[in-house]
């Protein structure tokens, strides 16, 4: 559960003369439902508010609290609740080999060493990637590599997950996976996307517009309410 009271974000002045700029401006959100579609023209402030949720950005005002802990006060309780999908799988891949990207996950759980490679290699394998478990992450396919990123994130047992546009680089029969893989999650997933299908699969879709809420409801009428705003 995560709430937003008041949130804004705002960059100051890059130049002299320049006025600063608010990529978010008084968002307040009650994110309760398990499963949350973002939606929004390109530079509307998704990844902005997605950023907020596991304190990889802080509000210049305003408050988030994630299970009841402020995401700046308690920074790294916070990261240990939320996990963060990129869109890019390599931004956060740290090791070579997806084996080890997983065990580094387990860390702080498993200090054994041997009980830690084999729990790696078990997740993995549940993702259907445990093929690839010794490849270089360099040789993995756009697919291979975002189910490896995701294994390593759920590694640490988050209680929510948050994917920036997860499929956005995936070929279609990956999309179809990811979406699935997402779906069956026990986590709540709050995701963002311009694929307007796996927005209607949520609960919930939240319509960003130059960094307002345009929009918050059930899928359908959210979605018009963003179609409708872009063909003006
Ligand atoms: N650190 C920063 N300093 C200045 N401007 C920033 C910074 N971070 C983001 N922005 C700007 O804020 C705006 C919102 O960015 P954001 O990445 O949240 O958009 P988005 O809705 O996720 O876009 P997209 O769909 O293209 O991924 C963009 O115009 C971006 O250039």
């Amino acid at each position: 559960m995560i709430h937003l009271r008041d949130v804004s974000v705002v960059v100051p002045a890059q130049r002299r003369g320049e006025a600063d700029r608010a990529l978010l401006s008084g968002v307040t959100l009650d994110l309760t439902e398990s499963r949350i579609a973002v939606i929004g023209a390109n530079g509307s402030g998704k990844s902005t508010l997605l950023r907020l949720l596991n304190g990889l950005r802080e509000p210049t005002s305003g408050q988030v609290l994630v299970h009841g802990h402020d995401t700046v006060k308690a920074s790294k309780k916070v990261r240990s609740l939320v996990g963060f999908v990129f869109t890019d799988p390599l931004a956060q891949l740290l090791m070579p080999t997806p084996i080890e990207d997983v065990e580094l996950s387990l860390r702080a759980r498993i200090k054994d060493r041997a009980a830690r490679t084999a729990q790696a290699a078990r997740l993995l394998e549940e993702r259907g990637v445990g093929r690839v478990a010794h490849q270089s992450i360099y040789d993995l396919s756009g697919g291979e590599r975002q189910l490896v990123a995701l294994t390593s994130v759920l590694a640490v047992e988050p209680k929510v997950v948050v994917a920036d546009e997860p499929t956005t680089l995936l070929d279609l029969r990956n999309k179809m996976l990811l979406r699935e893989v997402l779906g069956a999650l026990p986590q709540q997933v709050i995701f963002s996307t311009h694929d307007l299908d796996f927005a209607r699969e949520a609960q919930r879709v939240i319509v960003i517009d130059e960094g307002r809420v345009l929009a918050d409801g059930a899928p359908s009428e959210a979605i018009d309410a963003y179609v409708g705003a872009m063909s003006r």
